[in-house]
């Protein structure tokens, strides 16, 4: 899968996509990222990528011109289709049911807008989705991006272990279960015994009922949903009975 992030400062990415799960996945050829620097697409000595919003106002709004040209130059310059995402305040909550749509696109090429914003017919002409990472505002999109990144990348077969994947909480809506490793005892705090039990089938069902424990108490919305999904079954639903659900 190819990734193409459009921003106005690459460096901002050194780190977390160049270490430790993310550079081993490039390294091994699954996932290519490509950074585009938009100011490159500049035409003015002053490489100007912003500019003062129409209609007045405070802050910048980034310029049409530049990040057209830089869209339609990058997507040139692969011939997989892609889909191109603007991240933004404004658009639709990333969840990761759209992650695992997104890690099957053959390419990605995600736009991080700065400033205030970028201007409005750029959006109505090149942008193809917008999402959001959460409801709150960011200097630029950078890191919203490399969020999107790390979240779709984890599901391209080969970057991570398929067990943990399978497992994974959030694709049933339900939160994951608590982990312990060694010691046994830590601060006179024991790991519960079923999970030293070997009795692989307690386990699971301890496991599940945590879930369900767990998902109850902290997020009831996640609940509604697995219920609505059909994902709960008879018996998760006899114990979430007992806990009052
Ligand atoms: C087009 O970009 C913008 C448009 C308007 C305001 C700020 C920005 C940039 N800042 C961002 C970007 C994404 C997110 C998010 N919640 O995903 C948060 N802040």
């Amino acid at each position: 899968m190819r990734f193409d992030i459009l921003t106005l400062f690459p460096a901002m990415f050194q780190g977390p996509l160049t270490e430790s799960i993310l550079k081993r996945a490039q390294q091994a050829g699954r996932i290519e990222i490509h950074l585009h620097d938009i100011r490159q697409w500049t035409t003015d000595r002053h490489r100007t990528a912003d500019d003062t919003p129409y209609g007045g106002g405070a802050g910048m709004v980034m310029k049409a011109e530049p990040l057209a040209a830089a869209i339609r130059a990058v997507r040139a310059a692969d011939e997989r289709p892609g889909v191109t995402i603007l991240l933004t305040p404004d658009g639709e909550l990333l969840t990761q049911q759209i992650v695992r749509e997104l890690a099957t696109l053959p390419r990605l090429l995600l736009v991080c807008g700065h400033y205030e914003g970028i201007d409005e017919r750029v959006r109505e002409t090149l942008i193809d989705r917008e999402l959001s990472i959460g409801d709150y505002v960011l200097t630029g999109g950078e890191l919203a991006a490399m969020v999107v990144v790390d979240a779709v990348a984890r599901l391209v077969p080969g970057v991570i272990d398929s067990e943990s994947i399978v497992e994974e909480s959030h694709s049933d809506f339900l939160l994951e279960y608590p982990h312990y490793t060694r010691p046994a005892v830590w601060e006179g705090r024991a790991v519960p015994p079923v999970l030293l039990s070997g009795h692989h089938g307690e386990i699971a069902r301890w496991r599940r009922a945590e879930r369900l424990r767990r998902t109850l108490v902290r997020r009831p919305d996640l609940l509604a949903r697995a219920a609505a999904a059909g994902v709960l079954t008879k018996a998760d639903l006899a114990l979430l009975a007992e806990l009052g659900w």
